[in-house]
């Protein structure tokens, strides 16, 4: 049966500051001048506590705290803010992962210094790629300088578990410079790397490029070899894609990651962060003004749902097949009572058969073909359970 009264022991903590938006990016994030910091961490502080309250934590073995961008947090913010987490959160495993995305244009030692001694162990740089012209050309605020200044701070402050995201099918970007960009960060030598291919967001300038044909994006055939070109290079440095944009060393598979994945619950605090904690997912409201006037009232949803039997089941699948050591048939079974096979068993052939997924020991997973189509596969699985 499903573990209802598991206490959670993943958060995730939502900084919605950015230097500067860039022009793909459509996450939940507006540019810092001018906005409430300090409310916004009063009110960040006000959510933990009512949290914590109407559902005890666990011990922590997660906490990624994301955005945006936290570091634009100023040394006495970040300090401040990292203090709110380790009052409302006390208990952590030994072997705690607690990550922060980094952007390079935003990182000095002192900074770095106050992240690590509140207990960040782990950073996560956004360095997209290696050539200046195109880091220009997607409104990066960085160049490549900045990124070794950064990785070396971090490395004086005492990081040593890192990891980058990079992307591909940028505009302008050759598969030439995507070989660069991988070759670079690889002689980095970090445990851990995310290499996401370009996804044109609506409500970004890149969307509106793209509808009065403005953005020069490499063709098709151009994008799935550069996948394949980096999936290549990635297992030849001996790192192990564990997901379909992922890549780390055997024991640094981001545990943040995996939780999802795993359809495990976890926190999600701040503007716009989503959660997941006793069967109920959350999502809360966006806007830095309208989530601290509510967190200040109460717990700042937009919306708050039960996650039905028949989409827990679902979303094992279509999560679960993310990760490519694929999904367990076993843990189907304990978590819900039944076969997989018997709830799933028109897609699972129809995957199959199509040479896209693979059965394994105990279960299935994206065949080599599969992870070129993953979107195509995890498809298959929504609301097919109405439809068998
Ligand atoms: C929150 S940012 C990382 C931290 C920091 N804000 C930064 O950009 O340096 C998360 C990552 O998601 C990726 N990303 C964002 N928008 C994307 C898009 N439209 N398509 C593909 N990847 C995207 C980028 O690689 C980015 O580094
Ligand atoms: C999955 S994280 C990137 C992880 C990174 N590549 C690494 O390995 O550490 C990318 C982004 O997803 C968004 N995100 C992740 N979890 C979220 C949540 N619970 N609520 C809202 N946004 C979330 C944040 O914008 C975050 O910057
Ligand atoms: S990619 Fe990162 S730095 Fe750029 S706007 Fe998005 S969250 Fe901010």
């Amino acid at each position: 049966m499903m573990a209802i009264d598991k206490r959670t022991e993943a958060v995730y903590i939502h900084i919605p500051f950015c230097t500067n938006k860039c022009f793909y990016c459509d996450f939940n994030s507006y540019v810092l001048k001018d906005q409430p910091v300090m409310d916004y961490l009063h009110a960040l502080d006000k959510e933990m506590e009512l949290t914590v309250k109407a559902n005890p934590p666990g011990i922590i073995k997660s906490i990624f705290v994301g955005g945006g961008t936290p570091t634009v947090l100023k040394p006495n913010e970040m300090a401040y803010f990292l203090q709110s987490v380790r009052r409302h959160f006390p208990e952590w495993t030994e072997d705690i992962e607690f990550s922060m995305e980094a952007n390079p244009g935003t990182t000095d030692l002192e900074k770095l210094s106050v992240m690590r001694e509140g207990g960040v162990n782990r950073i996560s740089f956004g360095v997209q790629a290696f050539q200046n012209s195109l880091l220009t050309g997607i409104g990066r605020i960085h160049d490549t300088d900045d990124v070794y200044r950064s990785l070396d701070n971090a490395r004086q402050a005492g990081f040593d578990n890192m990891s980058i995201d990079l992307m591909f099918g940028l505009p302008n970007q050759t598969l030439e410079m995507l070989a660069e960009s991988v070759d670079k960060a690889l002689a980095l030598g970090l445990p851990h790397y995310s290499i996401y291919s370009l996804k044109v967001e609506e409500n970004t300038l890149f969307h509106t490029m793209y509808q009065r044909n403005q953005l020069p994006l490499p063709d098709e055939e151009d994008e799935l070899n550069m996948y394949l070109l980096l999936m290549e290079r990635m297992k030849a440095a001996g790192y192990k894609q564990y997901e379909i944009s992922n890549f780390a060393k055997p024991g640094f598979e981001s545990r943040h990651n995996m939780t999802y994945w795993r359809n495990e619950d976890y926190y999600g605090l701040g503007a716009g962060a989503h959660g997941y904690v006793g069967r109920q997912r959350h999502v809360n409201i966006k806007g830095v003004n309208p989530y601290n006037e509510a967190a200040n009232k109460g717990l700042p949803r937009l919306e708050s749902f039960e996650v039905s039997r028949e989409e827990a089941m679902e979303d094992f699948l279509m999560v679960g097949l993310r990760v490519l050591d694929g999904v367990s048939r076993t843990r189907f079974q304990q978590q819900f009572g039944v076969p997989m096979e018997q709830e799933f068993a028109r897609p699972l052939d129809k995957m199959v058969g199509a040479g896209l997924l693979d059965s394994t020991e105990d279960g299935y997973k994206l065949s080599s073909k599969g992870i070129l189509f993953g979107n195509d596969v995890f498809a298959e699985f929504i609301g097919s359970l109405s439809t068998n």
